[in-house]
């Protein structure tokens, strides 16, 4: 059976760009959205426990950056479904070699393409368009006292927003600086 999807691997181990191929005909498309068994490389064979799904209705908006720790550490599998974002995902694993460096590539419902965030990297993005939906797939589910998150605009990560962030949920403007000591995430 021929592959559904081509990853691509990133500077930064785990977090993968994953490229579906669509089967086109003059009705439209045909593209598997996931497929444990193709993308059991990535996932670690884990199943997929939660969907999610987002809208956020003005450019330039940022969710993020969030993560889970363990033993409620999760990968997600992000793609767009409208509109466009930067999203980006960043190296919180302790230990790791690119601990605290990031990743961001443009996901857009144009392009068939979706992120992996790996267990101990923190996700999050922002629209570039107004109206853009984005569905995630979890190897975890939602555990509140577990989630944790780091400042989108941390001056330690310096990540490159592409727009000034025009909006900020309260929790995610009150996530701190990443702290002087911090070890990062233990999987
Ligand atoms: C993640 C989650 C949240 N919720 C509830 C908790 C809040 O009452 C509400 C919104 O949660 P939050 O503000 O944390 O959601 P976002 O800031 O949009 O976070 C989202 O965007 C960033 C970029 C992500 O990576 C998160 O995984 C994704 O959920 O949904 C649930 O009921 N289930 C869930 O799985």
């Amino acid at each position: 059976m021929s592959a559904r999807f081509r990853k691509h691997a990133t500077e930064i181990a785990g977090i993968v760009s994953v490229e579906r191929l669509p089967i086109g005909d003059e009705r439209g498309f045909f593209e598997r959205v996931y497929c444990a068994g193709e993308l059991e490389s990535l996932t670690g064979g884990r199943p997929i426990v939660q969907i999610n799904r987002t809208l956020t209705h003005r450019k330039g908006t940022v969710r993020g950056l969030h993560f889970q720790y363990p033993p409620d550490a999760e990968i997600k599998l992000v793609s767009c479904l409208r509109g466009e974002v930067l999203d980006v995902a960043v190296d919180l694993r302790a230990g790791s070699p690119t601990f605290l460096r990031w990743h961001a590539e443009r996901l857009s419902a144009l392009e068939h393409r979706m992120l992996i965030i790996p267990e101990g990297c923190a996700h999050g993005f922002q629209t570039l368009v107004d109206d853009s939906e984005l569905l995630y797939l979890h190897t975890a589910a939602h555990a509140p006292a577990a989630e944790a998150g780091v400042h989108p605009e941390d001056p330690a990560l310096a990540i490159r927003w592409l727009l000034p962030v025009a909006e900020l949920s309260s929790r995610d403007a009150g996530h701190p600086w990443i702290a002087k000591g911090f070890q990062g995430v233990s999987l």
